[in-house]
């Protein structure tokens, strides 16, 4: 039965995903939880319904004790039937309404709500650009997702459990006690005004506070992850005394907001209990002094004492709901930060899907400097025609890479635009640009699945012969043969470790190199793609390089001229401009930079960060 509650809704149902999720909490609240309106509002009407039953027993209690004045043989006779019906309704009605109340809350909202707010906050998150990745934590972007979920579904357990059934309970607190004696209402109308007063200054406070320590917590986990993901720098330069002061600040930090949350529940703590202290001399006092002049029954006492008792328990259980509530609150609007910021960077509003029909690029006044006004690319004009081989060479920092990650409009270039086969890379989708672009990458992560998997990422379509085919030709079966990983998984099945860390550096770059030979796509950029291997590997992958720049637009970095000496066109990148436009003979010829950087090659290594300005 309680699978029905279960299915009520469907956490993973279609929605329209916002490139601008709304910045406040409450619309943000609101959208999120949507599919759940309907159950919402089922929860509401139950919770009051439950407070009512509630309220009913203790009304009942007092109804009970004015009766037994009426003697054993009396109450039988007339109220026989109608005790045995309220205990009927006591044992079996009761149950499955409160079972219902709790079904909805445990069953339906409470596993669904927090799935939804992971899966839209994660799908959210994972649309966002490169560069939005590059200016935060992954560590503390993974906390967002991983607390804000539980937070949102706390706010509304706790909106349903505990706000609206003592909300409910109250207003029938105040009609139970104004039909035994109006005036019995004055002491807790005073003291729900104080207790509105004390809970505005708590809650007023709560919220700040909690939302600062759960940002100090996503600080420290943006830091110790930050030290794990980087423990090969920390163990080589012995920082652990470094890293220990780094992660501790965070950690005090954490402390010390957290400190502050503590004391304004101490401070509340102690009021309430003051307060409710109030409560309980004023309403039994009052309805004893009322007994006393003969105006109120023992009952009205007995009941009047049992709901002040009950309230009294239930103040403190409302604080800590409230405090909950508003606590987690404070939670859900520091994940915001995260899971509700606008994607900058997307398809323009009817992109298409990019279509490739020769491979030609140009790049028309091009200018990215990350927004820093220096630095990156500035102001490249060019044409390269389809199935040009373009070799790109610079010094370290010259903006090569930037022009690659321009091309794959990892960055919306600041000004200027790339055109492919003249369509403007900004008016077509992302997703068919990336599509046509294979790409091998000097820091080639790899991501900690399979060989398999990850030489798929390629194509997930390809079968197995053409993954192996892939892997040969990248010059990786051999050697994938022999992996082994922890679990005993071997070969292809073997996982690669975190970002690839279990095989070495030129074991990586081949396998980056099968996927996108699987990829097999019109467009090839190649930062650095032999950077890794030893020269033996090399020459081999230098065969099967070649071989697929066949029929494709190609534009490779390397430091090693040697690799991109015999490419149709030499390009090199100065501080951001194009400064030697040629071939390998044209440009020794013309006794420039790339001159410049053969002559000073030995072996074939370029040695960047020197200062070889001619
Ligand atoms: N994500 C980024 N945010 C800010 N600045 C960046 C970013 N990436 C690169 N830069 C800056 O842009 C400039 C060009 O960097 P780029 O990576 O394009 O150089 P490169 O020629 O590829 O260097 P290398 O040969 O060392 O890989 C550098 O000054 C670098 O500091």
């Amino acid at each position: 039965m309680l699978r029905f509650f279960e299915n009520l809704i469907d956490p993973y149902c279609d929605y329209p995903a916002e490139d601008r999720p709304p910045q406040r909490l409450f619309p943000f609240f609101m959208g999120y939880s949507k599919p759940f309106r309907g159950v919402f509002i089922a929860t509401g009407v139950m919770s009051i319904i439950v407070a009512a039953i509630e309220v009913g027993l203790i009304y009942y209690m007092g109804r009970v004790v004015d009766l037994l004045e009426q003697g054993p043989q009396v109450v039988w006779d007339t109220y026989g039937a109608e005790l045995i019906a309220v205990a009927v309704f006591i044992v079996f009605l009761r149950p499955i309404l409160q079972g219902l109340d709790v079904a909805l809350i445990n069953n339906a909202i409470m596993p669904n709500f927090g799935t939804l707010i992971r899966w839209r906050a994660h799908r959210q998150v994972l649309r966002q650009s490169v560069g939005w990745f590059e200016n935060d934590f992954a560590g503390r972007i993974a906390n967002r997702i991983m607390q804000t979920p539980p937070a949102a579904g706390e706010v509304v357990f706790q909106t349903f459990d505990a706000i609206s059934f003592s909300l409910a309970y109250l207003i029938g607190a105040a009609i139970l006690l104004t039909n035994a004696d109006p005036r019995l209402l004055i002491p807790l109308v005073i003291w729900f005004a104080l207790y509105l007063a004390l809970s505005r200054w708590a809650l007023s406070r709560i919220g700040p506070a909690s939302q600062a320590a759960s940002d100090a917590r996503s600080a420290v986990t943006g830091r110790v992850v930050d030290a794990y993901t980087n423990i090969h720098s920390v163990k080589m330069f012995a920082h652990h005394d470094r890293e220990e002061l780094y992660a501790k600040e965070a950690i005090e930090e954490a402390r010390r907001t957290f400190q502050i949350e503590q004391r304004i529940f101490t401070v509340m703590d102690m009021c309430l209990v003051a307060l409710n202290g109030l409560l309980i001399v004023g309403v039994v006092g009052w309805a004893l002094a009322l007994w006393m002049q003969g105006t109120a029954s023992v009952g009205t006492v007995a009941a009047a004492t049992a709901l002040t008792l009950r309230l009294n328990s239930m103040t403190a259980w409302i604080m800590w709901a409230l405090s909950a509530f508003f606590r987690q609150l404070g939670v859900v609007a520091e994940g915001m930060q995260t899971i509700a910021q606008p994607i900058t960077l997307v398809d323009a509003p009817g992109a298409k899907p990019l279509e490739l029909t020769d491979g030609r690029i140009e790049l028309d006044g091009l200018s990215h400097h990350y927004g820093r006004g220096r630095g990156g690319l500035e102001d490249v004009t060019l044409t390269i025609p389809a199935g040009q081989k373009i070799g790109l060479v610079g010094r370290s920092g010259a903006g090569k890479s930037t022009l690659v990650k321009l091309l794959l409009r990892f960055y919306d270039a600041e000004q200027g635009r790339i055109l492919i086969d003249g369509q403007d890379i900004t008016h077509v989708t992302q997703d068919s640009l990336r599509r046509q672009i294979g790409m091998v990458q000097q820091d080639s992560a790899l991501l900690h699945r399979s060989v398999r998997e990850n030489i798929l990422y390629g194509r997930p379509d390809a079968d197995e012969a053409a993954i192996i085919a892939a892997a040969h030709e990248a010059q990786a079966h051999d050697f994938i043969l022999d992996l082994q990983d922890p679990e005993g998984n071997e070969g292809y099945a073997a996982r690669v470790g975190e970002r690839g860390v279990k095989l070495s550096g030129g074991q990586r770059q081949r396998i980056t190199l099968a996927r996108v030979i699987l990829k097999d796509a019109p467009i090839l950029l190649l930062d650095e793609a032999t950077s890794a291997l030893d020269s033996e590997v090399e020459a081999a992958i230098q065969s099967t390089l070649y071989q697929m720049m066949e029929g494709k637009t190609v534009i490779a970095i390397a430091h090693r001229l040697s690799t991109i000496a015999q490419m149709d066109r030499i390009l090199v990148l100065d501080e951001g401009r194009i400064v030697e436009d040629g071939d390998h003979d044209a440009l020794l010829a013309q006794d420039g930079l790339y001159a410049q950087f053969w002559a000073r090659q030995s072996g074939g290594f370029l040695n960047a960060d020197e200062d070889d300005t001619p």
